[in-house]
């Protein structure tokens, strides 16, 4: 008897333009959601869009409540929580980078409320997923949460971001190419469910971002266009595989073992960036597409060495011989890496000096 059973659960408005902030009323109305929204912001997402978007629910009848977070922390959802309930809020709206989003959305998941997504930075997919990301112990991978309903993102705003987050958002498709490496070893070495569709599309966004690759320069607002529609297809594979397969293998492995081991000193982005440049180098060896992948994070200004990330070479040792321990996630790095292994590796490829 057939008896798969599938739910692709995918924002229902993707509002991606110069100037679409004040469209964020409209594509909520289209949704026919019940009363007030709770705006989750940063204090910087507040000034560039949030206290905006506060405006024009008020303009449009509403009464929207505000909740400025900083962290990304389970402290900063109980908080968001527990204001929706006391405002009796309707729905969640995140508006900033993916620290407000991810808050957002893990609090919407709780409160079993509709959550809509106005990021103001093209830092990685989770800012359209439905893959939440909260440190809990050691862990710092995503787990599934409420996707999008809605996501609005005015480029005029990510353009106008840092434009360090815009390389990040970047590498994190470039390592969409590993990602997917990883997960076809998995399923023929484990049998792990694989989804063609979910793996030719997340394939299909890096390849393409490379090849638009010429469109993505600082102040060039159409980079923030590019850097978007290929951020929401990457959330559109995850969304068709049900998990964030697609676009995380070993690469992200290592950037959440960064993320332990020298906090805050990089963007996600740069670290899977990098991270992939060492896996598709364990993949296909000294005269694989490693280079490509190099060249590539290069060309758009993303870093490629533990330098350029500002991590010591003893951290990225660390993280590459502890990277396979921490999720049940099969990778080309199977049991692990030993030290002198991962030092060979990480000297092939540039990434950290030849002592
Ligand atoms: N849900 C998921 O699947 C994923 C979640 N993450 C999580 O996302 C977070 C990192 O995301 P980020 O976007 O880097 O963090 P973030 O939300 O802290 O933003 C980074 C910085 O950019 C600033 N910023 C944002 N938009 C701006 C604008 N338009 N103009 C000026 N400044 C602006 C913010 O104020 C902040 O200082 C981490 O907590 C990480 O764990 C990372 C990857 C995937
Ligand atoms: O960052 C992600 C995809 O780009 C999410 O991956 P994780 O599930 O490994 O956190
Ligand atoms: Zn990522």
């Amino acid at each position: 008897m057939f008896d798969k059973t599938t739910w692709i659960r995918l924002p229902r408005n993707v509002v991606v333009g110069h100037g679409v902030l004040p469209q964020t009323t409209e594509a909520i109305a289209e949704l026919h959601l019940a009363g007030d929204p709770l705006v989750v912001t940063s204090p910087t997402a507040r000034e560039v869009a949030g206290e905006r978007v506060v405006d024009d629910f008020v303009a449009n009848g509403m009464e929207p409540a505000t909740v400025v977070v900083e962290q990304a922390s389970f402290e900063a959802v109980e908080r968001v929580i527990e204001t929706a309930r006391a405002e009796e809020a309707g729905f969640l709206v995140g508006v900033g980078g993916g620290k407000p989003i991810d808050i957002a959305k893990m609090a919407s998941d709780s409160l079993d409320m509709g959550f809509v997504s106005v990021p103001t930075a093209a830092s990685h997919d989770g800012i359209v997923s439905g893959r939440g990301s909260v440190p809990e112990g050691d862990s710092r991978h995503s787990v599934a949460a409420e996707p999008p309903l809605a996501v609005v993102a005015d480029t005029e705003i990510i353009a106008d971001a840092p434009w360090e987050l815009t390389t990040a958002g970047c590498a994190d498709i470039i390592s969409n190419y590993t990602a997917v490496r990883d997960w076809q070893l998995a399923h023929r070495l484990q049998n792990v469910e694989y989804s063609e569709y979910a793996g030719a599309l997340s394939q299909m966004t890096a390849e393409m971002l490379v090849d638009n690759a010429d469109s993505i320069k600082q102040g060039l607002e159409e980079s923030a266009w590019v850097v978007v529609k290929a951020l929401v297809s990457s959330g559109v594979a995850m969304s068709i595989a049900g998990s964030s397969r697609p676009a995380s293998g070993a690469e992200h492995l290592f950037s959440h073992q960064l993320d332990r081991i020298a906090p805050g000193t990089a963007l996600h982005g740069h670290q899977v960036g990098v991270g992939s440049i060492l896996t598709e180098y364990l993949h296909s060896g000294e005269a694989g597409r490693w280079t490509n992948i190099r060249d590539a994070l290069a060309g758009l200004g993303a870093p490629t060495t533990a330098a350029e990330l500002g991590i010591d070479d003893a951290a990225i040792i660390e993280a590459l011989t502890s990277a396979h321990e921490i999720r049940d996630r099969y990778t080309i790095l199977g049991n692990g890496m030993n030290e002198s292994a991962a030092r060979e590796l990480a000297t092939a490829t540039g990434v950290i000096d030849r002592a």
